[in-house]
């Protein structure tokens, strides 16, 4: 490894509030080596109800911040997973990229907010630590999201797949990265599809007490009410020209009265809600500068066969996990967050007109270094 190159972990707590993703690279910045090495901690479910409670804050309050604290111990537990796992020591690492949890993202009222606490990571831990990533681009103007666009680009370049493509991540919100002939920043275009899977976790946690639809059986079991998507493609969110972002909860309230209205049993529910998500990732094509030859898909939901094997069937062009190009489908995220915590330390812009709508190159992030360090 030459002086340049970095070993970095990732942290990613997602709009699923599933738990914490952490994943090790090493990088200098630009280019990314894998080191396939990750854990999963879930958050136990009196702290994801919690967590819950946080969304909507527009700004901090007293039980947030002790929510804040929790939720960065599981960082800390991932963490010590990941090195024991991977066989290394704090020393071993340069740099923590520390997410943290969403639960506020209204960039046009120059607000989006992660709960977290960066240096308590950085002083449990030993490591420095990357956080804030979306402030600064909101602050010049930008959506603040997506943040993963430059680094689809770092692992598409070697990949040897034909432009233009789409790499989409399927978690609570979806968001696609189309990738054109040059993957130097400026040929990106990115946006925020619509709601991922957060609406069917929901549903599925109201009507059995487990918020997944695994594997998608549940919808696959049920017919889709297209009324119901028809309303639903009739939300602006749709033709708005993107960089676009949308909060977690954008849409909730009007899809649950859509889906109420219909009154619908869970299995004909959990198949409307996820043609839900599929259609608002094909509403999402029209934008593109020239139509994906193949789209590879990460995040959770690509786990879900009724979702990946209907956005296949609509989209007309092949839809592969990204897995069939070596990537760690659950574990790209999380690894995005040790690149743009690189990214930061090289002085290095994380968004781009083309992915947050910045009005230019714009770096972000904020330096949190151990005591020692200090
Ligand atoms: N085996 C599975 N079958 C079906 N769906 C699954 C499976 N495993 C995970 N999921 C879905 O994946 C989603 C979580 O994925 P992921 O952890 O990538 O999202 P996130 O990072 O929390 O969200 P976001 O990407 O919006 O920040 C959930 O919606 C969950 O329902
Ligand atoms: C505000 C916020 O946290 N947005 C997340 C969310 O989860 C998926 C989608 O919505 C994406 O825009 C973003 O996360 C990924 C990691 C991103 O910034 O690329």
């Amino acid at each position: 490894m030459t002086q340049d190159w970095i070993t970095a972990i990732g942290m990613m707590s997602g709009t699923s509030l599933d738990g914490v993703d952490a994943a090790l690279i090493e990088t200098d910045g630009i280019d990314v080596r894998r080191l396939d090495q990750s854990v999963f901690v879930p958050y136990a479910p009196e702290l994801r109800e919690r967590m819950r409670e946080c969304f909507g804050n527009r700004s901090a309050t007293n039980s947030e911040h002790v929510v804040a604290d929790d939720l960065t111990q599981v960082h800390v537990d991932a963490v010590n997973m990941l090195l024991a796992k991977a066989g290394m020591l704090a020393g071993d690492i340069g740099i923590i990229g520390f997410h943290g949890q969403t639960v506020f993202h209204e960039p046009a009222s120059g607000l989006t907010r992660q709960i977290g606490t960066p240096h308590m990571l950085a002083e449990k831990t030993g490591i420095p630590v990357v956080a804030d990533f979306r402030l600064a681009d909101v602050a010049a103007g930008g959506e603040g999201a997506p943040l993963a666009p430059i680094y689809h680009a770092a692992l598409m370049k070697s990949a040897g797949v034909e432009p233009p493509v789409a790499v989409l991540n399927i978690g609570g919100v979806s968001n696609v990265t189309w990738i054109g002939d040059g993957a130097d920043g400026t040929d990106l275009l990115a946006f925020d599809c619509g709601p991922g899977n957060a609406r069917l976790d929901d549903w599925m946690l109201r009507h059995t007490g487990n918020p997944v639809d695994l594997n998608g059986a549940t919808a696959a079991s049920g017919t889709a009410d297209p009324m119901v998507e028809i309303k639903f493609l009739e939300d602006p969110y749709f033709d708005r020209v993107p960089p676009k972002s949308l909060d977690r909860e954008d849409m909730a309230a009007r899809i649950d009265g859509l889906v109420a209205e219909a009154r619908l049993n869970v299995s004909d529910g959990a198949a409307t809600l996820a043609n839900c998500t599929v259609a608002a990732i094909v509403a999402g094509v029209n934008h593109l500068p020239v139509a994906p030859k193949s789209w590879f898909v990460c995040g959770g939901g690509r786990h879900n066969q009724y979702v990946m094997e209907t956005l296949a069937s609509r989209l007309g062009v092949p839809v592969r996990p990204v897995d069939d190009l070596d990537w760690d489908g659950d574990a790209v995220e999380a690894e995005c967050f040790g690149y743009l915590a690189v990214r930061h330390l090289r002085g290095l812009p994380l968004s781009f007109p083309g992915t947050t709508g910045v009005p230019t190159p714009c770096c972000g992030g904020k330096l949190y270094p151990t005591k020692k360090a200090a």
